[in-house]
């Protein structure tokens, strides 16, 4: 089923959802199971699996070093599939423009589509390690605007380079990204919101924003989308602190702010532990304080272990 007609079918209800990242190649599904598992009784009606670019990695060879491009972390639409079938619940796999050509994410669309999932999140992704900037991979898109519209027109039933017109067209449901204190790279919020405009204009049919530990923000963020006439659901992605080097890390790597009385309350935990239990009340607070500003989903940025979402999920759902 469509995110968007979960959203519509809970009239007003918010949902839980939670968003995981594949495991790195060689290691067991099982360990994914396990992070899953503990979550389900919060019936997510659907989970997202993120996508993990290739990278650089340098292999020593006769006293040399190789260098070579892999994925660490590839598989995600078996993992979809797989969870999928085994939990019965919608899961959402993250399609990027930053490592695939158009052909490779046609591919990954039909095959979307015979595994019977409805439900996409187009991004752009990030830069690779090495690389300051995004730099686009020939035969790939620029924007996430571009992946979009590759997944309207084949919802149309038409394939790039004018290729077959099908009778049994797909109906994928599109998320997309968007940040209330502003893209990293976008000059100004304001430019960034015409950006994300666009891409609902594309066909985008929800957004799932960046993470963000004040919920001001999101509440501006959604008035300033509303005001341009938009009115998909704008799910809060909400990251719990975990470890004290997220003061510094989660303003570094995604550019966002952090509150001072979180930041004084990390500051004063004398053990990673006591951070994991800033981190679970910060995200509880917020997530009251969102459910009562009548946010659709509140989607969890879990990534790795489940317990500290496990227990937001116990105080809310
Ligand atoms: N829910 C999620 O999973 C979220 C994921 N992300 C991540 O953020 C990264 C960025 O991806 P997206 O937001 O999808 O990218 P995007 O392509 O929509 O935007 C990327 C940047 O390009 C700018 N831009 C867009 N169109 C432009 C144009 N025509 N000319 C000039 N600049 C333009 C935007 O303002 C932004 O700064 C990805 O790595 C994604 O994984 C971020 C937030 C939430
Ligand atoms: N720019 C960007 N890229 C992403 O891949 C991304 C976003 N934003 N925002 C939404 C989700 C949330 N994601 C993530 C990814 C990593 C952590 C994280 O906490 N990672 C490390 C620290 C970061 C690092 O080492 O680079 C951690 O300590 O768990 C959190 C959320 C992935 N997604």
């Amino acid at each position: 089923m469509k995110i968007t007609d979960h959203i519509k079918q809970a009239s007003g209800k918010t949902l839980f959802s939670f968003e995981l990242i594949p495991p790195r190649k060689g290691k067991s599904i099982q360990e994914l199971y396990n992070n899953i598992d503990p979550l389900m009784e919060f019936k997510p009606p659907f989970i997202d699996v993120t996508t993990s670019r290739e990278e650089f990695v340098y292999i020593e060879k006769d006293g040399l070093l190789d260098k070579k491009v892999t994925r660490m972390r590839p598989g995600t639409i078996g993992i979809c599939a797989s969870i999928k079938h085994k939990y019965n619940v919608d899961t959402v796999p993250h399609v990027l423009c930053g490592g695939f050509t158009k052909e490779e994410t046609e591919y990954m669309l039909v095959d979307c589509h015979y595994l019977g999932i409805h439900n996409l999140m187009a991004l752009r992704g990030d830069a690779m390690r090495e690389e300051q900037y995004f730099k686009p991979t020939p035969g790939g898109h620029e924007y996430a605007l571009g992946l979009v519209e590759q997944v309207v027109e084949m919802n149309k039933g038409h394939y790039l380079n004018g290729m077959v017109e099908t009778s049994d067209c797909s109906d994928f449901c599109i998320g997309v990204a968007g940040y209330p204190e502003k893209h990293l790279e976008a000059p100004s919020l304001k430019t960034d919101l015409k950006r994300l405009i666009q891409k609902v204009e594309a066909g985008a049919d929800y957004v799932v924003t960046q993470m963000f530990f004040d919920n001001k923000k999101y509440f501006e963020f959604v008035d300033l989308v509303r005001a341009e006439g938009i009115d998909i659901p704008i799910i809060p992605g909400i990251k719990p602190i975990a470890v004290k080097r997220h003061l510094q890390l989660l303003p570094q790597v995604f550019k966002i702010d952090l509150p001072q009385e979180l930041i004084e309350s990390v500051e004063s935990c004398k053990s990673n532990t006591d951070v994991r239990q800033v981190g679970i009340e910060w995200a509880i607070q917020q997530s009251k304080e969102l459910m009562e500003g009548g946010v659709p989903v509140l989607h969890y940025y879990s990534m790795g272990k489940s317990d500290n979402v496990k227990a937001i999920a116990s105080a809310l759902f």
